[in-house]
């Protein structure tokens, strides 16, 4: 009990009331300490001061009995005038609703309603009214329902304010962790990343895009990126804004791709770079952009690598295509199955000879009358070097008609002259890593023997009509039956190219100071025209060998190579006769043969016999066909008449050569 009484402070009026009420509560004996007028004042100040508008009022007499200050706030009117009015005067627009409302309060006890409204002085209020039965009187608690209402709102926004406080921290950690992640995930990007607005200036820069160009973030924010790392192009040329894909991003609206571009690093290094200028759009208006670049330096790198290899690749095909071209014009010319034959004394220091120089890469220079085998010994030196893989390249310099050696040397480009109507390799290039011969280097007119003084010295040239310097590793062997020294002191001959040449001289001895290998010759030569014509070789008797051994032989081996296959042809056994070479000469031996085997000839014969002739007369002059010593001279034909003979009887230069 005095618990409860402690909790009065705490109670309404009504429940105050109510309790002290109760049947239980033996008021004089409980409140014999407190003085009952003070508690009766106390309980009057509590209900004329309580927080609500109360009203205590008799349904029965439909009278206010009593009403608190806020009571007469709410109505307007004080507690005086408030007893003249009767309860239902107050609520002329819900009469119903009270009368309901009080039969609860009396059937219940108590009852609570929002939906009566009062009219007061001078305006209808609507009100929540809490209601008990107290005797036969009923106690109202009445609000005014705007001020609840308010109340209601204003506690609603303070908690959906503190909600929404708190959600807003909750949403602001989301956005953060999201933020945080997009950043690590942009630190983490390898791609270098700028972000643009539409005036072009950086608003964000990644880690990568700072260790790729060199530029802090820092020094790029709120700066025109064009202007710090894209204002020039690769040659140097200005890169006007207007042209920048970056820029044009945010103009256009298109994505622009580049590959081809340069950003300039921090150290004012030009990096190659791959781009991509992406548009950005805020509720589609354009904003700016976003860049994501690369740098491709490695990869271009690698790009130009393989385009060198590839024009490498190209260029050994080509080079591959020109060796078989003259691989098959060797075949045809019969050269690659010859080799020296000989035991001779001379022969036999020759051939030391060449085995000391092969190895080496020096420069030889072979020297000996016509067809004395001054190529054999070219060809054996090179099949005896390193650089066998290789075929020798062979130019017979007395062939080559003056305003041709340098293209034949050098190669020429397309359009460098009339006539020159593609691109062609030189003798020089395609000797490159292998051996060049020159034939008859007496014949290389002097304007040009500067020229091959040159890749002599440097081995370097320029096609002609190209000014790209090219660089080769040739060796050269060179060949002549004149006596240079005297080409030299004619002034006919460079003192620094002969001396270029003539590093390593070779002699080849004619054949008549090397009769000794006479027979062995003999019979390559049977061997080697026998294999041609598909017959078996016949023999030579010693008294016929004598022949032969007995003649005054020039030192042309031709010659008895000749004498062989005519005689190897014209014989119908299988001994061969050489009595006749007892004659004074034997220049005429192919006349003397087919008057002795045929009196008259038909027209078929006729026609091999002139091919034959002409065929011989250009082997005699070493292929020269024109001017002094020339085929045409030899045979007393005119140049032009030769030519035309030459193509009538389809003779090429590898059926004389
Ligand atoms: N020692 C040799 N062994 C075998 N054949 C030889 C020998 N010497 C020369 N010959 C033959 O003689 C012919 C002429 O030889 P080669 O062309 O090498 O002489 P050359 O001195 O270069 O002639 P040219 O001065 O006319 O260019 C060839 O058919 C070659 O086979």
């Amino acid at each position: 009990m005095q618990n409860e009484l402690s909790r009065l402070p705490q109670l309404n009026f009504v429940e105050m009331v109510q309790t002290l009420q109760c049947k239980t509560i033996n008021y004089q004996n409980i409140y014999a300490p407190i003085h009952l007028e003070m508690e009766k004042t106390m309980l009057e100040q509590l209900f004329l001061n309580a927080p609500t508008a109360m009203l205590l009022i008799n349904p029965i007499s439909n009278r206010i009995l009593i009403a608190n200050n806020q009571a007469e706030a709410l109505f307007n009117l004080d507690r005086r005038a408030l007893n003249q009015y009767s309860v239902t005067q107050f609520f002329p627009d819900c009469l119903n609703k009270l009368h309901s409302f009080t039969q609860q309060v009396l059937t219940k006890g108590t009852a609570w309603s929002s939906e009566l409204s009062i009219q007061t002085v001078n305006k209808n209020v609507s009100i929540g009214i809490n209601a008990s039965q107290f005797a036969n009187n009923i106690l109202l608690s009445c609000e005014d329902g705007s001020v609840t209402f308010e109340r209601h709102f204003k506690s609603r926004i303070e908690s959906n304010y503190r909600l929404g406080l708190s959600q807003w921290d909750t949403d602001e950690t989301v956005f953060q962790q999201i933020e945080r992640q997009n950043q690590l995930l942009l630190t983490a990007v390898g791609d270098g990343i700028y972000g643009v607005d539409c005036d072009g200036k950086t608003t964000f820069v990644n880690k990568a895009a700072e260790e790729i160009i060199g530029w802090k973030k820092e020094q790029l924010m709120g700066k025109k990126i064009h202007d710090i790392i894209h204002h020039t192009h690769i040659n140097g040329s200005h890169y006007h804004v207007h042209n920048c894909p970056i820029y044009a991003a945010f103009n256009d609206g298109a994505i622009h791709s580049v590959d081809n571009e340069v950003f300039w690093s921090q150290q004012g290094k030009p990096i190659p770079v791959e781009y991509t200028s992406t548009p950005l759009r805020e509720n589609g208006e354009l904003i700016g952009a976003v860049v994501i670049f690369r740098d491709i330096t490695e990869r271009k790198r690698t790009q130009d690598k393989l385009l060198n290899a590839l024009k490498e690749v190209d260029a050994l095909k080509h080079r591959l295509e020109m060796e078989n071209a003259y691989l098959q014009e060797e075949i045809n010319a019969d050269f690659n199955h010859q080799y020296l034959i000989g035991n001779s004394h001379k022969i036999k220091h020759m051939m030391n000879q060449i085995e000391l120089v092969a190895p080496t890469d020096a420069n030889v220079l072979i020297i000996g009358e016509s067809g004395t085998g001054k190529e054999l010994i070219a060809r054996a030196i090179h099949e005896a070097s390193k650089r066998n893989v290789r075929p020798l390249i062979r130019v017979n310099c007395a062939a080559i008609p003056a305003e041709l050696f340098e293209s034949e040397f050098f190669g020429h480009v397309k359009g460098a002259f009339s006539g020159a109507l593609s691109d062609r390799v030189g003798r020089f290039e395609l000797a490159d890593g292998a051996t060049i011969f020159l034939d008859e280097v007496g014949e290389i007119p002097l304007q040009l023997q500067s020229k091959l003084l040159r890749v002599l010295q440097e081995q370097q040239f320029e096609r002609v009509g190209e000014s790209i310097t090219r660089n080769v590793n040739v060796r050269v062997i060179a060949a002549t039956n004149q006596d240079l020294t005297k080409l030299v002191t004619n002034n006919k001959f460079r003192e620094d190219l002969y001396f270029r040449l003539n590093v390593f001289p070779i002699n080849s001895p004619p054949l008549r100071e090397r009769i000794d290998d006479l027979p062995l010759l003999v019979k390559h030569f049977i061997d080697k025209v026998c294999v041609r014509l598909n017959q078996p070789s016949p023999q030579v008797s010693i008294a016929q060998m004598q022949h032969l051994i007995s003649y005054s032989w020039p030192g042309n081996i031709r010659e008895l190579e000749n004498i062989i296959e005519r005689q190897v042809i014209l014989s119908k056994s299988n001994k061969l006769n050489f009595e006749f070479m007892n004659k004074d000469k034997a220049i005429n031996i192919k006349n003397q043969s087919y008057t002795q085997h045929s009196k008259v000839l038909n027209a078929q014969q006729h026609k091999q016999l002139e091919r034959d002739n002409l065929i011989q007369a250009l082997k005699d002059c070493r292929g020269k066909i024109y001017g002094a010593g020339g085929a045409a001279e030899l045979l007393g034909l005119k140049p032009t008449t030769l030519s035309s003979k030459l193509k009538k009887y389809t003779i090429k230069r590898h059926d004389f050569i």
